[in-house]
């Protein structure tokens, strides 16, 4: 794991751990026997770190956390690399981030080549970088970089690590070469201010400011957080003797590896990844099916939604041809896009010259026609079944023969798209959410005949493209929307029980959401819902008025209906569940006219309205989408738990450090949540979704802990086998 040389005077110890170079046991164990090694042979003047393959190493090894602890740990290991009486260079290319950080900066001297970053991402996994990296990093470059650097986790190029003292020199060409000079230069001992524990923390006589001032920042953008707020203790804590503050790191960093944050988000880590992993049968399947190149795309629909993919496209470098036949709303679409990449500009995401080329990669249209060539096409047009077909069916007709047709829909049914045309194993759906240039989520919706080869196109464009694809099976909803009507259905159920929106949202925004149903209802606009609740009755032959209280025998609340007649569409148009300063603020106001309404609809409907507990309002939001995720396994719509969480965390906003929905399920204890679940179906009977799902009371009964990595085989196997 660790190859030792020499090369001259110089003891190359080369990590060699593919693919990321993670500090694990032998790792660690390799470099700690490595220094000790160069320092008592005479032959050698200096020691060189240096990472094969791809990378410097990127830290430690994130499986081995949950595991039992080997060999040194990472301060044991740069301890004996900052006491080497001979000087330590890291060599550093690729990501030096964690733990592979703080190793070079237990080293005497750090050299990088330009591509090179460096960066402290512990704060995403609910940690610290506690191998003295808090301590060390202040001391190179200042507390105010080291605090933003470590609550935010970003990567900092190597030029700007240079700037900031983090690196003594950058390179070009062989990075190995270049060290081997760079130690030729260096003198026989190691200066006294080359060990850092030597050097004060830089920045001191503003610290507390400092500190206030990053502390109200964490506050803000990462609220419900905990690691964010320890890591800034402990970065303050360096102003202290060294030995005081990493005493203080120690402790902060322990809180947090055994909080239930740091398990959550390194779940999640381990989760995105497994999520871009698909599998649907021996001959679909990511191993054995290849991606076609997509060199050309369409998209049809010039409104937000179609709008929003053009620019996730044009970004990616993609050229893009936008169809819209009404030459009005091609106009607005096309200033829509304008506006967004604007926005990218003066937010210092994008050059003006990189905004001109994106644009130069867009072709307004008004006919299908021009869509014969592309490789590609994602159709964004309103949600109808009836037009969806109607262009799939022309598409079918105008597109080259390799042409995939992707469809935006997030709800329908691909099978019936599909059937449209001629190649339904060209035919995919690809669920964007909204505003499609900023949220990750990318939905893969494959049908019955979806072609392996269709499926892995759309999962490689989904990482072109910078999103998190996730390939689900279609039914209605799929898992994101299926998932989330039980959630919205039940905060409705809510409001006519006792709650009001804005108590209601307070609740679930203390839970971790960014916001509430009812900011996202007013957000998204109460005329989306509208619209989908007649299009689904007119497509089941019912009709939904204000006065509805049961569709088809199932609790309704025509509460949405209620606001939507009143003309208050939400954000748009000033007035929604709660008010605006004026159409389009985004500061929501609580307003006593909803209260009236609400009020009222409730005594018309004869309900006596009661006090509902936080506990109840969680468990009703939570328990009713899970208790639909465990169906989405069963059925086999979802994979893997992980995807239904990855879903959730990138499309919906749920909290990171709660791990996703069924993470949620299982810290709660799937026994618990069943019990709950029984409860909620006998008091709502009239709400067949609180029926409990098989595979949630097979789980929930086996009397055995069951890992999430054996839920989806256990919707396959008989309860005795459990
Ligand atoms: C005792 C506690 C000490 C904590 C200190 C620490 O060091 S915590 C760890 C700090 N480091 C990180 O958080 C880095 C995590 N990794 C990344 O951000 C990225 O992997 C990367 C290094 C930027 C490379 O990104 P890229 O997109 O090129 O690759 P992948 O992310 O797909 O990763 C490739 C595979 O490697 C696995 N992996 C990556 N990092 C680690 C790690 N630190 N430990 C274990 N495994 C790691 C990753 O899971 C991928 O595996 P697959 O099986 O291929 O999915």
């Amino acid at each position: 794991m660790v190859d030792y040389r020499t090369v001259k005077s110089v003891a190359v110890l080369e990590v060699n751990n593919p693919p990321v170079n993670a500090l694990s046991y032998n790792v660690r164990q390799g470099l700690q026997d490595g220094i000790e090694r160069a320092n008592k042979d005479k032959e050698i003047k200096s020691i060189i770190i240096i990472g094969k393959g791809r990378t410097y190493p990127a830290g430690a090894d994130i499986s081995e956390f949950s595991k039992p602890h080997k060999g040194p740990n990472l301060i044991e290991v740069g301890l004996g690399i900052e006491s080497s009486r001979k000087p330590v260079i890291s060599a550093i290319h690729g990501t030096c981030l964690g733990g592979g950080l703080e190793i070079a900066l237990f080293s005497h001297y750090r050299i990088a080549l330009e591509s090179a970053k460096v960066g402290f991402p512990e704060v995403a996994l609910g940690l610290l970088p506690g191998a003295h990296g808090t301590q060390r990093l202040p001391r190179v470059a200042g507390m105010a970089f080291a605090m933003e650097i470590i609550t935010s986790g970003r990567h900092v190029s190597a030029r700007e690590a240079l700037q900031h003292g983090i690196l003594d020199k950058l390179v070009k060409g062989n990075l190995l070469s270049e060290s081997l000079d760079f130690a030729a230069s260096l003198p026989f001992s190691v200066p006294h201010n080359r060990r850092l524990r030597n050097v004060p923390a830089k920045g001191a006589e503003n610290a507390d400011r400092i500190f206030e001032v990053a502390l109200n920042k964490v506050k803000q953008k990462q609220n419900g957080f905990i690691a964010p707020i320890n890591c800034l203790k402990a970065v303050k804590a360096a102003l202290l003797p060294y030995e005081e503050g990493a005493k203080i790191e120690r402790e902060l960093f322990m809180e947090l590896l055994t909080s239930g944050q740091a398990k959550a988000q390194q779940y999640v880590f381990f989760a995105e990844r497994a999520a871009t992993r698909w599998y649907v049968s021996n001959e679909k399947n990511q191993k054995k099916c290849s991606a076609v190149p997509v060199k050309t795309t369409g998209v049809i629909g010039a409104g937000t939604m179609g709008s929003g993919i053009v620019v996730t496209l044009l970004r990616a470098g993609l050229p893009v041809i936008l169809v819209e036949q009404d030459s009005q709303n091609l106009e607005r679409g096309v200033n829509m896009i304008k506006g967004i990449l604007q926005g990218s500009v003066n937010l210092k995401r994008m050059t003006s010259q990189q905004m001109n080329k994106c644009l130069q990669q867009l072709t307004p249209a008004q006919s299908l026609d021009s869509l014969h060539n592309v490789d590609l096409v994602i159709e964004a047009v309103f949600e109808n079944l009836k037009l969806k077909e109607e262009i799939f069916g022309k598409l079918d007709e105008i597109c080259k023969q390799q042409t995939i047709l992707c469809s935006n829909t997030s709800t329908l049914d691909i099978d019936k798209i599909a059937r449209a045309t001629k190649r339904p194993d060209k035919v995919i759906g690809t669920h964007f959410f909204a505003p499609a240039f900023v949220m990750p989520l990318l939905e893969n919706v494959y049908g019955t005949k979806t072609s392996g080869e269709t499926i892995a196109t759309v999962m490689n464009l989904g990482k072109t493209i910078r999103k998190i694809p996730v390939l689900v099976k279609t039914c209605h909803g799929f898992v994101a929307n299926r998932m989330l009507a039980r959630y919205q259905t039940e905060a409705s159920f809510l409001l006519e029980e006792g709650c009001l929106p804005h108590e209601y949202d307070q609740v679930m925004e203390e839970f971790g959401f960014p916001m509430g149903a009812f900011k996202v209802g007013d957000l998204s606009g109460l005329d989306i819902g509208y619209r989908i609740r007649q299009e689904l009755a007119k497509a089941n032959g019912y009709t939904v008025t204000t006065d509805t209280r049961y569709i088809q025998g199932e609790r309704f609340s025509s509460l949405a209906d209620k606001l939507y007649e009143l003309g208050r569409l939400g954000r748009k148009t000033g007035k929604g569940w709660y008010k605006y300063d004026r159409p389009g603020a985004k500061e929501a106001f609580v307003d006593p006219d909803v209260t009236d309404i609400i009020l009222k609809h409730c005594k018309d409907a004869g309900i006596i309205r009661r006090k509902i507990s936080t506990q109840e309002i969680v468990e009703r939001s939570m328990y009713s989408s899970i208790n639909e995720g465990f169906r989405c396994l069963e059925d086999g719509v979802a994979s893997k738990p992980e995807d239904i969480d990855v879903i959730w965390l990138h499309g919906f906003g749920f909290p990171r450090y709660r791990g996703g929905p069924m993470y949620y399920a299982s810290t709660i204890g799937l026994a618990e949540v069943y019990d709950r679940i029984c409860y909620y179906h006998k008091t709502f009977p009239e709400s067949s979704y609180w029926v409990p799902s098989d595979l949630l009371r097979k789980l929930a009964t086996s009397g055995r802990n069951i890992p999430m990595s054996d839920w989806s085989t256990a919707a396959t196997v008989n309860k005795s086998r459990l």
